[in-house]
C-alpha cells in the first residue's frame, strides 16, 4: 500500500528550459557545488543523500564541488566524499569529485572569483551558518549568475518575516523564483508523499477530511536525541523556530490543504500557500494556546544527559526551549474551529513522530451497544517507521454487543529514501515543487510572531521536564 509520487516525465512537470535535456541525455552531469561543504550537514546528510540517490537512479551523472572557510587539500576532499560514499555500491562511479575551494562567502571579491567559476546549470548549495548565507547572498547582489543557477538554501531562511522577506527580495534579484529552492527536508519525507496519495486518492476518506468529521489534528515530532553538541544554532533558535516553525507548519500545510488540481509546483504549492494564510494561532491567544518547557538532568536508557543549561555552549539566560507545543487554527470553510496542535522537543522518553486526526463521534451510537465511544475512530500517519494506523471501534468480541477498540495498520514503509534524497533528485532535476515558495516562508514567521511576542513579554512560563519523560506532567498530549 505503498503510494509513489509519479516519475518527474510522467507527471509532466516543465522543466526549467536549460535542464531540459538532462533527462534525455542520461549521462550530462550537473554541478553540485556545496558552500559549507566541510560541515556538518554535508558529512551526515547531503553527501549520503546524494550517495544512496545516484545509486538508485544511473542516469545521474553528478560533478561535486565545495568549498569552506578552511584550506583543504585534495586528497582531504575526495576521503570526506569517498567514507560518505562506501555504503553504496556504485554511487562513486557517477560522480566526479572536482575542485574543493577555499573562500570566504561574505567577502565580495572571493565571491566575484567563484561565480566566475561557474558552469552554466550549476545547484549552489549553501550548507552555511544562517548568518553566513545572508552574507553570502548580500555580496553576490549585482552579479550576473551563469544561466540557470540554482540556488539551494537551507532552514532557518531568515530571522523573521521582515528579514525572509529581504532574503527574498536578494534572491529574486538574482535568479527567477524557480531557480531557488528552500529546502524543508521534511518535504522529502516518503511519509508526507503517501499522506498526499492516501489523503488525495481515496473517496473514503476525503469526504471527511474537515471540520465536519475532524475535530481536533495532532502533528508532534518527539525526539529522544537531545543537543548534540548544536549548542551553537540550537541555543538560538530553541524548539519553535528550529521544528513548528519550518517543518511542522509544512506538514500542516499538506494535511490541510484543499486537493488541488495536480502535483505541479504551482497548483501544490498555491495550496499549501492559501492553508498557511489561513492559520493563525487558536483564539488569537497565545498564552492559551502555546507552551514551553525545557529538560533537566536525567536519564534515557542508558543515557546520563546533563540539564540542558549545562550542556556545553548554552547561555541559560536565553531561556530556550527545548519542546514547544502550538495550537492553531485554520481559519478557511474547511476546517474553522479545528484545533491544530503542533509539537516538538528533545531528549524526551521516545521517538514519536506523527499525525493524528481524530474524528468526531457518531452523531447516535444505537442503543443495546455497550460502551460510549470517546471518539469517532482516529487515523495515524507514522513517519518512521512508515505506517498508516486506523483505529476503528467494533463489537463482536467476547460480548458480542460490547465496543471495543481494534487498529488496522499499514506498513508504509516500502520504497522508502532518505529525506535529503527525495530533495536532492528535485534539485538535480531543476523541480521546485517540494522546496518552500518565497510566500509561504514568510508565512510560517508571520504566523508565529504572536506567540515568539507572548513568549518574550514573559506571558508563557517556561516549564521543565526530566530528560527521558514525555514532557512536564500537566501537558495533556505528553
Ligand atoms: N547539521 C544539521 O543536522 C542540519 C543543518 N541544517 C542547516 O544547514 C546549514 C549548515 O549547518 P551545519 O552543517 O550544521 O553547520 P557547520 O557549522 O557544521 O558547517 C558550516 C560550514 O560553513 C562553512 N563556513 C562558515 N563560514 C564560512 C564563510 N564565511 N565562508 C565560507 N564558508 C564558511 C564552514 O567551513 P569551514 O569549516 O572551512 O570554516 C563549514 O563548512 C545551517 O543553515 C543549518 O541550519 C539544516 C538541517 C539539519
Ligand atoms: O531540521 C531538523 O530536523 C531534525 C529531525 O529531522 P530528521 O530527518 O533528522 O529526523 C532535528 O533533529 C533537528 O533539530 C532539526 O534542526
Amino acid at each position: 500500500m505503498v503510494y509513489q509520487m509519479p516519475s518527474r516525465i510522467a507527471r509532466g512537470w516543465p522543466f526549467r528550459a536549460d535542464r531540459a535535456n538532462v533527462l534525455a541525455m542520461a549521462t550530462t552531469p550537473t554541478t553540485l557545488f556545496i558552500l559549507g561543504a566541510s560541515g556538518d550537514l554535508t558529512s551526515r546528510l547531503l553527501l549520503p543523500s546524494l550517495a544512496a540517490l545516484l545509486a538508485r537512479q544511473p542516469q545521474w551523472r553528478v560533478v561535486l564541488r565545495g568549498s569552506g572557510t578552511e584550506e583543504r587539500d585534495p586528497e582531504a576532499w575526495k576521503k570526506l566524499v569517498g567514507v560518505a560514499f562506501a555504503d553504496y555500491p556504485g554511487a562513486i562511479d557517477r560522480v566526479t569529485i572536482g575542485d574543493y575551494t577555499s573562500a570566504d562567502v561574505t567577502d565580495r571579491d572571493a565571491v566575484a572569483a567563484l561565480i566566475e567559476t561557474l558552469e552554466p546549470g550549476t545547484v549552489l548549495y549553501f550548507a552555511l551558518p544562517p548568518a553566513v548565507t545572508r552574507a553570502a547572498i548580500a555580496a553576490m547582489q549585482g552579479m550576473t549568475l551563469p544561466e540557470g543557477t540554482v540556488l539551494a538554501m537551507e532552514k532557518p531562511f531568515g530571522d523573521d518575516e521582515k528579514t525572509a522577506r529581504e532574503l527574498n527580495d536578494m534572491l529574486t534579484a538574482l535568479v527567477p523564483e524557480r531557480q531557488i529552492f528552500r529546502v524543508d527536508h521534511f518535504l522529502g519525507r516518503s511519509m508526507l508523499l503517501n499522506l498526499m496519495g492516501v489523503r488525495l486518492a481515496n473517496r473514503i476518506l476525503e469526504p471527511v477530511w474537515s471540520a465536519e468529521h475532524v475535530e481536533s489534528v495532532l502533528i508532534r515530532f518527539d525526539e529522544s536525541i537531545a543537543l548534540e553538541g548544536r549548542a551553537r544554532y540550537y541555543d538560538k533558535a530553541g524548539a519553535m523556530i528550529d521544528m513548528i516553525q519550518s517543518h511542522l507548519l509544512q506538514v500542516l500545510a499538506l494535511v490541510a490543504m484543499d486537493p488541488p488540481a495536480s502535483i505541479d509546483e504551482r497548483d501544490l504549492r498555491d495550496a499549501k500557500a492559501a492553508v498557511l494564510r489561513a492559520t493563525h494561532v487558536l483564539g488569537d491567544d497565545p498564552a492559551q494556546s502555546s507552551r514551553r518547557a525545557r529538560y533537566t538532568a536525567g536519564r534515557i536508557d542508558d543515557r546520563e544527559l546533563p540539564s540542558y543549561v549545562d550542556e556545553e555552549g548554552v547561555d541559560a539566560s536565553r531561556n530556550t526551549e527545548t519542546l514547544a507545543e502550538v495550537v492553531f487554527e485554520v481559519a478557511n470553510d474547511r476546517w474553522a474551529g479545528v484545533p491544530f496542535t503542533l509539537r516538538s522537543g528533545k531528549a524526551l522518553a521516545a521517538k514519536k513522530s506523527e499525525v493524528v486526526l481524530t474524528f468526531r463521534q457518531v452523531r447516535h451510537v444505537p442503543k443495546g451497544l455497550a460502551g460510549s465511544p470517546v471518539d469517532g475512530g482516529r487515523l495515524t500517519f507514522s513517519l518512521g517507521p512508515d505506517e498508516m494506523r486506523l483505529r476503528l471501534h467494533v463489537t463482536g468480541g467476547d460480548d458480542p454487543f460490547a465496543l471495543r477498540d481494534e487498529e488496522l495498520c499499514a506498513d508504509l514503509g516500502e520504497g522508502q529514501r532518505r529525506s535529503y534524497e527525495e530533495v536532492i533528485d528535485e534539485l538535480l532535476d531543476g523541480e521546485v515543487a517540494l522546496s518552500v515558495r518565497a510566500d509561504e516562508a514568510e508565512e510560517c514567521w508571520r504566523i508565529l510572531q504572536p506567540v515568539r511576542d507572548a513568549w518574550a513579554s514573559g506571558a508563557v512560563p517556561l516549564e521543565e521536564y526530566p530528560a527521558g519523560s514525555t514532557g512536564p506532567e500537566e501537558w495533556a498530549t505528553s
